[in-house]
């Protein structure tokens, strides 16, 4: 009997573009990045003011190509700053949409995903969903605690990413993804470092304004009573602070920039301040990996290196050398994340899952 064939449009905002896919089942068939200019996006005051722009940009792009967007079953985009949840496929509905658009737990490109597959499937008459949004929240109740009682650690992490490359990993090795314990390293903008253990990230940092290694544009933990002081010098607003930790910290607060590339190629020149901060960050991933192998009591599988860092050989030499006694390291570089979306729209369409309902419980 042929397999039926479900036509999925899959939408992945991020800070500087929309990433879109066409997927028949698992299989893509087509594929676009479309960037903005920081002219475009920096003439709207708040992500959520972007979504009409978002949306047009995304339906010329699937006219250019040539798709016809009556024959989709189904709309897919990235979930963004919702209520904690446990991963899976979630289907749109309007408490969602309410906290996407006012950005439950705050402002992040991907709330924009569910909001226009929303608007683009409703305008089709077919269902809207979203897959293991940044919010995925499986930690242990231990590692919620943070030391100061009135702050509680949260989980704000690359859940997409992260989930998607983990059970690629598993079928890789002919195991079950909820039978191993894994590391999983996602290294892009943000870096998280999430402990998987019997299919639930039982721990992870915040990698957004949270906790963990510096990254690209991050900061990532710091001196926590140094940080107080600078908040009450007198010299910054908040907003100011606020974006040296995200977007301004990390290498652009070093080295001016977030591109890695370009960092190896100043390194490359003789550049010893690039060479030091570079390794500093490879170190302070290292260290987060050593600190997930022993919440999983050093029963580690595998360590899973990815992200578009992954991509960058001495970088990952570096981590490697220095977890590699915890366990053997697997490199994914880049992210699955169409795929991902695509996926978990499918495993619900085939009937393979049910669609989970937002808030849970
Ligand atoms: N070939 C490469 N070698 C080294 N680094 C690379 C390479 N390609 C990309 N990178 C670096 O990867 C980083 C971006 O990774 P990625 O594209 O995964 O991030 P993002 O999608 O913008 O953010 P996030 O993954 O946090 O959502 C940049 O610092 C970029 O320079
Ligand atoms: C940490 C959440 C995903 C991102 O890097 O933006």
């Amino acid at each position: 009997m042929q397999e039926q064939l479900y036509r999925v449009l899959v939408i992945n905002p991020g800070s500087t573009s929309t990433k879109i896919g066409v997927f028949d089942n698992d299989v893509l068939i087509m594929e676009k990045t479309i960037r903005h200019s920081s002219q475009a996006i920096a003439g709207f005051s708040s992500i959520i003011d972007q979504y009409a722009f978002r949306k047009q940009t995304i339906l010329e792009a699937l006219d250019e190509e040539g798709m016809n967007v009556s024959n989709l079953s189904a709309v897919c985009g990235r979930g963004g700053l919702l209520r904690p949840i446990e991963g899976g496929t979630y289907s749109v509905n309007e408490t969602m949409l309410e906290d996407l658009r006012r950005g439950y737990s705050g402002q992040h490109a991907s709330n924009l995903g569910g909001i226009i597959a929303f608007e683009i499937a409703s305008g089709l008459n077919i269902p809207s969903f979203i897959v293991d949004p940044v919010v995925v929240d499986e930690l242990d109740p231990i590692a919620r605690v943070s030391g100061f009682s009135l702050i509680s650690r949260k989980s704000i992490f690359h859940a997409l990413n992260q989930k998607a490359v983990a059970r690629r990993y598993a079928m890789d090795k002919g195991r079950k993804y909820n039978e191993l314990n894994l590391i999983v390293t996602h290294m892009g903008g943000g870096i998280t470092v999430g402990a998987h253990s019997g299919g639930r990230v039982i721990e992870v940092n915040n990698g957004l304004h949270g906790d963990g290694p510096f990254s690209p544009e991050r900061a990532g933990t710091v001196p926590a009573g140094d940080l107080v002081e600078l908040c009450f010098s007198g010299q910054y607003y908040r907003h100011e602070i606020m974006k040296k930790l995200v977007g301004q910290g990390g290498l652009v607060g070093y080295l001016g920039t977030n591109d890695a590339v370009t960092v190896e190629k100043r390194i490359q020149k003789g550049d010893k301040e690039a060479e030091l901060i570079y390794e500093a960050m490879a170190y302070q991933v290292a260290r987060e990996i050593g600190s997930a192998s022993a919440v999983l009591r050093g029963n580690v599988d595998a360590i899973i290196l990815t992200g578009g860092l992954a991509y960058g050989k001495g970088f990952v030499e570096s981590i490697t050398e220095r977890v590699n006694w915890i366990a053997d390291v697997a490199v994914y570089p880049g992210e699955n994340e169409l795929q991902a979306l695509a996926e978990g729209a499918v495993r619900v369409l085939k009937g393979e899952e049910n669609a989970k309902i937002y808030p849970l419980g």
